[in-house]
């Protein structure tokens, strides 16, 4: 089942009181799913709370994009889903089972598209096949063929066709992000965890990449969540925006958007679509400020 369809601008369904705490998801139709999670950075007298107390569910196959101002634990939340950090109270569940009790297949983009510097793009795209069960048992026997292939593939439908024998410092940004994220898809993970992985890029390599993106999600699938400052890039590629307040954060709006598929950048400029971006940007510099939304120009 997935997650609740509201039509744009009205909240979902708050999710029903928590029965304490649980040895298995509350919500066994979510795929990812915080409960009531925490986390506080450091010890006494140097902590850091991070993140407030957090639920968040989301369905399998969804795409939801994470925003908020600056420091306000939107990479914290991103860490606990991929298994990097532990919650320091509350539950992370992936596919149902607590994060780190058995291994889901994970890709990552981050905002800086770190590559072996040694490596062909080739091989750096492959590296999660050579890492990653139940891939590595075939490594040796598929990487001159099977996989060798799925990389092609993976770098012809990003527009890096060719360039598989090419070394990372031969590479422009862009190419190197669309290389990057060529490798957090090609062992086909169930989850995508991107970190402002379009933000280092020009605006027109972003858009080019977030229809890149679109595609990659329209053909696989994976659940995605995306951390992201940029709320047309939201509001292009995510079915669903959680808006975070400041540190120690929490998601104080979560709104669906059913905007058609493919998306373009056409829409991007519609009426409803800059409404929507405009009000998520009111949330967010009240959220910064405290104050009702509005009051600030
Ligand atoms: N390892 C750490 N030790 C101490 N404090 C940390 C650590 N990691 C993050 N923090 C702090 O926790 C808060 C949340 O950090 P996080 O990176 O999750 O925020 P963010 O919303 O992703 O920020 P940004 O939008 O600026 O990237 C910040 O105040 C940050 O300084």
């Amino acid at each position: 089942m997935s997650a609740a369809v509201v039509p744009f601008g009205q909240q979902p369904a708050a999710p029903p009181p928590s029965a304490g705490p649980a040895a298995e998801p509350i919500h066994l139709d979510s795929y990812v799913e915080l409960e009531r999670t925490t986390v506080t950075y450091g010890r006494e007298p140097n902590v850091v709370r991070a993140l407030a107390e957090t639920s968040l569910r989301i369905a399998k196959g969804d795409f939801v994009a994470l925003v908020g101002p600056s420091g306000c634990g939107k990479s914290t939340i991103l860490k606990l889903v991929g298994g990097i950090l532990r919650a320091s109270s509350g539950y992370v569940y992936v596919a149902g089972r607590e994060v780190d009790a058995e291994p889901v297949r994970i890709g990552m983009a981050f905002q800086n598209p770190t590559m072996l510097p040694w490596l062909t793009i080739r091989d750096n795209v492959m590296m999660p096949l050579k890492i990653v069960p139940p891939f590595r048992g075939e490594y040796r026997r598929k990487r001159k063929t099977e996989f060798r292939d799925r990389v092609e593939a993976l770098l012809a439908q990003v527009g890096l066709k060719g360039f598989g024998d090419k070394h990372p410092w031969q590479l422009s940004g862009g190419m190197l992000q669309r290389a990057s994220l060529c490798r957090a898809l090609v062992h086909d993970p169930q989850l995508l965890l991107l970190d402002e992985p379009f933000g280092a890029l020009d605006q027109f390599t972003r858009e080019e990449l977030w229809s890149i993106m679109q595609q990659l999600w329209i053909t696989r699938r994976p659940t995605v969540l995306l951390v992201t400052h940029d709320l047309r890039e939201a509001g292009y590629l995510a079915n669903r925006i959680c808006v975070m307040s400041a540190r120690p954060g929490r998601i104080v709006d979560d709104r669906v958007f059913e905007a058609p598929r493919p998306r373009t950048l056409a829409m991007t400029y519609e009426p409803d679509f800059v409404a929507m971006t405009q009000r998520l940007r009111e949330l967010i510099v009240e959220a910064r400020t405290d104050e009702p939304a509005g009051s600030t120009a």
